[in-house]
């Protein structure tokens, strides 16, 4: 058996395009279109390619991208007080806060001072318990992205068995409540979890986020099972030459495409359908604040 390879690059652009079909269409309804803040603080590279790709898909998505860069020696009270501006901003419909921030800031505080309706991240307190009560809110992408994934391998999950490895407010956490509500039986494994390889072999879906190279392995996977990779670890590469690096998942991938039904690469799995999703987030943020119809996507 080989596992169906899912291929996220592809899922995100076609979402992608809706997205741009519905922002272009309320554009001519009503004149005015989404607006997406980053803000961006300090120099990490990886961040920075990040917040580049985030501004160019919602550019071409037909939105408003407002990017702000700060330096890295930015204070807690100078960020906190940009975020109050964007808040106030009706041009504004979300702010996303690129993370890591550095030491000097209490990430916790920025936050919980973005206003919830905006806040596409889905990280506000506000947006976490509406996700653990069902009562609607914003759901962080990257665990969005994930259901989305599954569901185009099989659109009815009720009932399956899932682990979730790694229990981060991010992404463990929020993915464990979007498969309770998918009528999942729902396990969060994480580094203290005995006997993971056991834990993990019940998996009918088996989502791994727990930021570690290639840390599940093919004998831990139930045969069939879909399994979600949600890691983007940079490793050395020296078969590549001296000082290469190349990006890898939390799975094996390799060991693991002989045992599993259906596996998402690393690169384009996951990753993209988080960019694709925050632009969703974006655009059902302005729909809610605006009175708008929100498009079924
Ligand atoms: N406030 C906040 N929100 C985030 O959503 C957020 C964040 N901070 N900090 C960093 C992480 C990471 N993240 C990724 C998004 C897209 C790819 C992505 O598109 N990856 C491509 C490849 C990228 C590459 O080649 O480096 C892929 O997997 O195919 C990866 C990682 C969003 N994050
Ligand atoms: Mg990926």
């Amino acid at each position: 058996m080989t596992a169906t390879l899912i291929d996220g690059k592809a899922i995100a652009e076609n979402l992608r395009a809706r997205i741009g079909a519905s922002v272009a269409a309320l554009r001519a309804e009503h004149g005015d279109t989404p607006g997406l803040a980053v803000v961006l603080v300090g120099d990490n590279p990886a961040s920075q390619v990040y917040v580049r790709s985030k501004a160019r898909q919602t550019a071409e998505a037909g939105m408003r991208s407002i990017e702000h860069k700060l330096p890295a020696e930015t204070t807690q009270e100078e960020l906190l007080a940009l975020v109050a501006r964007l808040n106030a901003d009706p041009q504004v419909d979300g702010i996303l806060v690129q993370l890591p921030l550095p030491a000097q800031i209490d990430a916790d505080r920025v936050i919980e001072a973005i206003d919830p309706a905006k806040d596409v991240d889905g990280f506000h307190p506000i947006n976490a318990g509406r996700l653990a009560t069902g009562t609607g809110g914003l759901v962080p992408c990257t665990p969005l992205g994930c259901v989305t994934l599954l569901k185009s391998v099989r659109p009815d999950l009720a009932g399956l068995e899932a682990v979730v490895v790694g229990r981060s407010n991010i992404v463990g956490k929020p993915m464990a409540l979007l498969l309770i509500a998918e009528s999942c039986t729902v396990t969060v494994a994480h580094s203290r979890t005995r006997d993971l390889a056991a834990v993990c072999r019940r998996a009918d879906i088996l989502v791994a986020a727990v930021g570690r190279p290639e840390m599940v392995k093919a004998d831990w996977i139930k045969p069939g099972a879909i399994v979600i990779d949600v890691g983007i670890n940079r490793v050395a590469a020296p078969e590549l030459g001296e000082g290469k690096t190349r990006l890898v998942g939390d799975v094996d991938t390799k060991g693991a495409m002989a045992t599993a039904g259906a596996i998402t690469p690393v690169p384009g799995g996951v990753g993209p359908m988080t960019i694709a999703c925050l632009l969703a987030n974006t655009l059902t943020a302005a729909c809610a604040r605006r009175g708008w119809a929100a498009p079924a996507l």
